[in-house]
C-alpha cells in the first residue's frame, strides 16, 4: 500500500534559521503516528508544509498522493487539520462555525459536527469568543473530525484538554487508526504518546534522528550503565555495529543509551579490563527522547576502534585514542 505521507529530501530555511534539515519521512496508512522533537524542532514548519501553508526551500512531499505547493486546496478537503492555534471567527457562534466550514464538505459534515460539539458538551450557540481555551480546543477538533477524513493532522492537540476529554480523545485516535484513517500528530508528551501511537519519529534541529514502529524503536534501545575503575579510561566502538545515541559520564560512571545492541556487546564490555560492572535495561520512550535530543551526548570521537581491535584504553592511551579520530 502506498504511504499517505510521502517527504523526501525536505528542506526549509528561513532568513535567520534552518528549520528542516532534508528530511525524509514515509508514514503508512491506517496508523497513528507522532512527531516528537524539542521547541523549534521543526514539528510545525513541517506540518505547515504538508498541509499546504508553506512552501518548501526545496525537496518534495506527498499527503494523500497529492502535492501540497500544487494541490493545496484539495489536500485540505481531503485532510483534517488542527493547528497549534486554531484560527476561529471570534463574532461567530458554535453552530454559525460549523455551518460555514460544512459548506465546504458533503451534506454528512453537519451531523457529524453537532453530535461532536455535543459530546465535548459545548452550546451550539455559544460565541465562539465566550469560549474557554479548552472549549475552543474541542471546537477545532470537531471541525476537523466531522468530515470524517483519511489523514488527520494535529499540532499539539490536546494542549488545553482536560485529562478525561485528553484521555477520551486519545483512545478515540486508536479508533479511527483500527479503520484504516491515519493520524498524525505533533507533541511534546511523551506519556501520551506512549500510549497512543504506533510510530513515531523524533525530529532534531530539523533533521528526523529516530523512526520507526515504536514497539521496535522500544525494543532496540538499552540504557548501559557501566562502572569502571578509572574515570579517564575510554571505552572503544562497538563490532556489533551498535549507535551510541547519546553518553554521559560521572566520575567512574557512564551511562549510554544503544540502538541494535547485541548480546554479545555487554559480554564483550563486561570482559574488558578497567571495567567493575555492567548492567543493562530497555529504554523508556523519555529516556530515548532525551538521548536523541542531546547535543552534548555520544563523545563519538572517543568510540574508536571496534573491540575485536582494541582494549579499553587506560589513561595513558587516552589522547591516542583522541588523536587517531581526527
Ligand atoms: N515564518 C518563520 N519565519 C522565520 N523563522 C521561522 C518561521 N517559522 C518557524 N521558524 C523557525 O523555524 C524553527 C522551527 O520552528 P517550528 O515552529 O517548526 O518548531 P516546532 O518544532 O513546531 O516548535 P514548538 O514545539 O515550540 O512549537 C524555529 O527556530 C523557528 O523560529
Amino acid at each position: 500500500m502506498d504511504p499517505i505521507i510521502d517527504i523526501s529530501q525536505l528542506t526549509m530555511r528561513f532568513r535567520r534559521c534552518h528549520a528542516l534539515r532534508g528530511v525524509d519521512l514515509t508514514i503508512p496508512a491506517g496508523t497513528v503516528f507522532a512527531l516528537l522533537g524539542e521547541n523549534g524542532a521543526g514539528k510545525t514548519t513541517m506540518i505547515r508544509i504538508l498541509t499546504g501553508f508553506q512552501k518548501p526551500t526545496s525537496g518534495t512531499c506527498r499527503a494523500c498522493g497529492l502535492d501540497p505547493t500544487r494541490d493545496a486546496q484539495q489536500i485540505r478537503r481531503r485532510i483534517g487539520y488542527v493547528s497549534d492555534s486554531p484560527p476561529l471567527y471570534d463574532w461567530m457562534t458554535v453552530s454559525q462555525i460549523g455551518g460555514f466550514a460544512g459548506s465546504f464538505y458533503e451534506n454528512s459534515f453537519w451531523p457529524t459536527y453537532e453530535d461532536l460539539c455535543k459530546r465535548y458538551q459545548i452550546q451550539m450557540d455559544q460565541k465562539v469568543k465566550h469560549l474557554s481555551k479548552g472549549q475552543r480546543a474541542k471546537v477545532a477538533l470537531s471541525l476537523a473530525l466531522a468530515h470524517d477524513p483519511e489523514l488527520l493532522i494535529m499540532d499539539e492537540p490536546t494542549s488545553g484538554l482536560d485529562p478525561k476529554v485528553r484521555r477520551n480523545f486519545l483512545e478515540s485516535m486508536i479508533d479511527r487508526a483500527a479503520t484504516g484513517r491515519t493520524v498524525l500528530l505533533s507533541s511534546h508528551q511523551i506519556n501520551e504518546v506512549e500510549r497512543v501511537a504506533d510510530h513515531i519519529a523524533i525530529l532534531h534541529q530539523g533533521k528526523i534522528r529516530l523512526v520507526g514502529a515504536l514497539d521496535t524503536i522500544r525494543a532496540s534501545i538499552q540504557q548501559v550503565t557501566i562502572n569502571l575503575d578509572d574515570p579517564l579510561r575510554t571505552i572503544p566502538t562497538f563490532s556489533s555495529g551498535a549507535e551510541v545515541l547519546s553518553e554521559e559520564r560521572s566520575g567512574r560512571s557512564v551511562q549510554m543509551y544503544l540502538q541494535d545492541s547485541q548480546p554479545n556487546d555487554m559480554a564483550q564490555l563486561r570482559d574488558l579490563s578497567g571495567v567493575v560492572s555492567v548492567n543493562h535495561r530497555q529504554a523508556t520512550l523519555e529516556e530515548i527522547f532525551v538521548a536523541c535530543t542531546t547535543d552534548d551526548g555520544p563523545s563519538f570521537g572517543q568510540h574508536t576502534k571496534p573491540y575485536d581491535e582494541q582494549e579499553l584504553g587506560d589513561t595513558e592511551t587516552h589522547d591516542a585514542l583522541w588523536a587517531s579520530s581526527r
